[in-house]
C-alpha cells in the first residue's frame, strides 16, 4: 500500500477527493471514475450504495482487485478505495459533558477550544447533538461547500418539520442535478438588471419606514421595525407591487405563525401545536401566492411589463420550453421570504448598533453619501449603489463580527478524503462560519473583536479571505445582490437625511444571528439639510 500513498500536498490544495492516486498506481487502483461507475451500476440495478460487495464484482469494473466491503459508511477501514482505507480519521475533540454544554451556550469559544491547533476534529454524538467533523480552516470549508457531487445538504433536508414547512420543491430541499436546474431558472430574477428595475421600489419601502420613525417623536424598537421593514421589502421585490398596510400586517402575522413552527419539536400537526398552526398559516400563504401567480400570469399574457422576482420566475423557461410548476413557484416564494427576511433584518440591527457606537464610522458614511449626492444628484440607481465602498465595508465588517448564519451543515455523500483525513459516507461536516471569520489569518495581530470597517477597505480586506457570510459554491446566497442593495439603500437614505440614537446597552442573544434583548430602542430625527437629499 505504501507505494500508493497519495501526494498529500496536492490533495490538501485540491480540497476533496473521492480517491486520488499517484500516476504509477493507476494501473492497479480504481480511479474516481471507476468508483463512480461502479456506484452508478449499482444504482441502476437498484442495489444500495452501502450493500455488501465482493472483490469479484469489483474486478468486472476496472480489472482491479479490491478488498471485500461490508459497508461504505462505517469507517475508512471499510472503504473500497485502498487510499481512503489507509487514511486516518481526524483527532477526536473528546470533550467531557460540561464542555458539551459550552458547545450549546458559547458555541464559538467551544469550537475554538475543540479545534486547538488542528484543522479538523471529530466531535462524537452527545446530549442529543449528532456526531460531526468540525472544520477549522476556510480552505476545508470551501472544499466542502463547493463539493456538491460528494457532499449533500441531507442534514437540513431530513429535518421533517423544516422540509415540510419550507416545501420539498424549494431550492434548499432539492439535490443536484435538480438543484442546478432550478437555480438556472431562478437566478435571472436576481441579475443586476432585475435589481436595477426593483431599486425604486426598494427606495420607496425604506423611505416610508424612515419617515415614520422620524414622525413617531418617541423611540421605536429598531429590531422589530427592521423585521417589518425587511418583510415589506422582500414582499415588494418578490411580488413586484405595493400592498395596503392592512394587507401587509395580515401577511406578516401569517409569516410569524409559520416561522414559529420552524422552532417547534416534535413536529406534531395538531390544531394547538406551533407546528400545526404553522402548517395552517402555510396553507393561507400558499393561497395568497397562488392568487399572485395567477394575476402575474394574466398580466404577462396581456403583454404587460410586470416588475418583481415572481414575474421573472413565472417567465423562466428552460431549453425544452418547460416552466416552473405552480408548486415549485410557491415553495420557492416561501423560501425567498424566509431566506431574505430575518437575515437582512438582523444584519441591519447589528449595523445600526455599530454605527451608533462608532460615530466616526457614521461620519465617514455621511461623507461618502455627500460625495455621491454631489456627483449623481439624489437618484439612487444600482450604479450609484456600486460606488459605496464604505457602506459595503460597514456591512462586511458587521457580518465579520456577528455573522447572521453561524455555520453550515453538509453530509458526505460517499467516502471522501478531506485535508488528509478519511471521511466516511454519512459523516456530518460543519463549517463554523462565525469562528472562521474571527480566525481569518488576514487579521492576525489586529484586534479581531473591534469594529473597524477600514480594514475592509485595504487591498487585503477587499478579498474574500476566510469570510463566508453568504456561503460558497453552488449554493452561494441566491439573494446576495438583493441583500446588498437593500442594506445599502437603508444606509444611504439614513446617512443623507437623518440622525439617530439607540440604546445599545443591552445583552445580545443568539436567535437567527445575535439580536439585542431590549430590541434596540431608537430615536430618529430628520436633518435640517435633508430636503436636498431626498432620493425618490
Ligand atoms: C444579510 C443577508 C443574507 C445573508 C447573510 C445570507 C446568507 C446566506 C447563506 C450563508 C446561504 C448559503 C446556505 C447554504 O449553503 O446552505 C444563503 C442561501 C440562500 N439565500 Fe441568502 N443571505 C442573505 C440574504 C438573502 C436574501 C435577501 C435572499 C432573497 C431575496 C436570500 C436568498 C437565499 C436563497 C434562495 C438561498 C439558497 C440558495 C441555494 O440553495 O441555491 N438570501 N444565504
Amino acid at each position: 500500500m505504501s507505494t500508493c500513498r497519495p501526494q498529500q500536498s496536492i490533495l490538501r490544495s485540491s480540497g476533496i477527493s473521492s480517491c486520488t492516486l499517484p500516476r504509477q498506481c493507476l494501473a492497479r487502483a480504481p480511479t474516481i471514475a471507476t468508483l463512480r461507475t461502479r456506484r452508478a451500476g449499482r444504482a441502476a440495478r437498484g442495489t444500495p450504495d452501502n450493500a455488501t460487495t465482493s472483490a469479484a464484482e469489483d474486478l468486472t469494473d476496472g480489472g482491479v482487485s479490491l478488498p471485500t466491503t461490508t459497508t461504505s459508511s462505517s469507517s475508512s477501514a471499510g472503504s473500497s478505495c485502498p487510499f481512503l482505507a489507509g487514511l486516518p480519521s481526524p483527532p477526536a475533540a473528546g470533550s467531557p459533558w460540561y464542555t458539551r454544554l459550552q458547545q450549546l451556550s458559547h458555541p464559538e469559544q467551544w469550537q475554538r477550544a475543540a479545534l486547538g491547533s488542528h484543522s479538523m476534529v471529530s466531535v462524537p454524538s452527545q446530549l442529543g447533538l449528532p456526531a460531526a467533523y468540525l472544520l477549522g480552516t476556510a480552505e476545508l470549508a470551501k472544499a466542502v461547500l463547493a463539493g456538491e457531487g460528494d457532499i449533500t445538504l441531507q442534514g437540513v433536508q431530513r429535518n421533517y418539520g423544516f422540509a415540510t414547512l419550507v416545501g420539498q420543491h424549494s431550492l434548499l430541499m432539492v439535490q443536484e442535478p435538480r438543484h442546478k436546474y432550478l437555480r438556472n431558472l431562478i437566478m435571472p430574477a436576481f441579475s443586476p438588471e432585475a435589481i436595477e428595475r426593483l431599486t425604486p421600489r426598494m427606495v420607496a419601502v425604506v423611505s416610508r419606514y424612515l419617515d415614520a420613525w422620524a414622525a413617531a417623536g418617541t423611540p421605536v424598537l429598531a429590531a422589530q421595525e427592521l423585521k417589518a421593514l425587511t418583510f415589506d421589502f422582500i414582499y415588494a421585490v418578490i411580488l413586484g407591487r405595493d400592498y395596503e398596510q392592512q394587507q401587509l400586517q395580515h401577511m406578516r402575522q401569517l409569516y410569524g405563525t409559520w416561522a414559529a413552527g420552524l422552532q417547534d419539536w416534535p413536529f406534531l400537526q395538531l390544531p394547538f401545536t406551533r407546528f400545526g398552526k404553522a402548517m395552517a398559516a402555510r396553507e393561507q400563504l400558499m393561497e395568497l401566492f397562488k392568487a399572485a401567480i395567477a394575476e402575474t400570469r394574466a398580466l404577462l399574457q396581456q403583454g404587460q411589463e410586470v416588475p418583481g422576482i415572481l414575474a421573472s420566475l413565472v417567465s423562466a423557461v428552460d431549453e425544452e420550453g418547460n416552466r416552473l410548476s405552480e408548486v415549485e413557484l410557491c415553495d420557492n416564494l416561501m423560501l425567498l421570504i424566509l431566506a431574505g427576511h430575518d437575515t437582512s433584518s438582523v444584519t441591519l440591527t447589528n449595523i445600526l448598533a455599530n454605527l451608533h457606537n462608532h460615530p466616526a464610522a457614521m461620519q465617514q458614511l455621511r461623507q461618502e453619501q455627500q460625495a455621491l449626492l454631489a456627483r449623481h444628484g439624489s437618484q439612487l440607481s444600482t450604479g450609484v449603489l456600486r460606488e459605496m465602498p464604505y457602506a459595503e465595508a460597514v456591512i462586511r465588517e458587521t457580518l465579520r463580527l456577528r455573522n447572521v448564519v453561524p455555520g453550515l451543515h453538509r453530509v458526505a455523500a460517499r467516502d471522501i478524503e478531506l485535508g488528509g483525513y478519511a471521511v466516511p459516507a454519512g459523516t456530518m461536516l460543519y463549517s463554523p462560519l462565525h469562528l472562521l471569520n474571527k480566525s481569518d489569518p488576514r487579521w492576525a495581530g489586529d484586534d479581531v473583536e473591534a469594529f473597524r470597517p477600514e480594514r475592509m477597505m485595504t487591498a487585503e480586506g477587499q478579498k474574500g479571505g476566510w469570510q463566508l457570510s453568504f456561503g460558497h459554491g453552488p449554493r452561494f446566497c441566491a439573494g446576495y445582490l438583493v441583500a446588498m442593495a437593500e442594506m445599502k439603500v437603508l444606509l444611504a437614505l439614513l446617512a443623507r437625511g437623518y440622525d439617530f440614537e439607540c440604546d445599545t446597552d443591552t445583552q445580545w442573544v443568539q436567535q437567527v444571528g445575535q439580536v439585542p434583548a431590549n430590541h434596540l430602542p431608537m430615536t430618529v430625527t430628520r436633518r435640517r439639510d435633508a430636503a436636498a437629499a431626498t432620493c425618490v
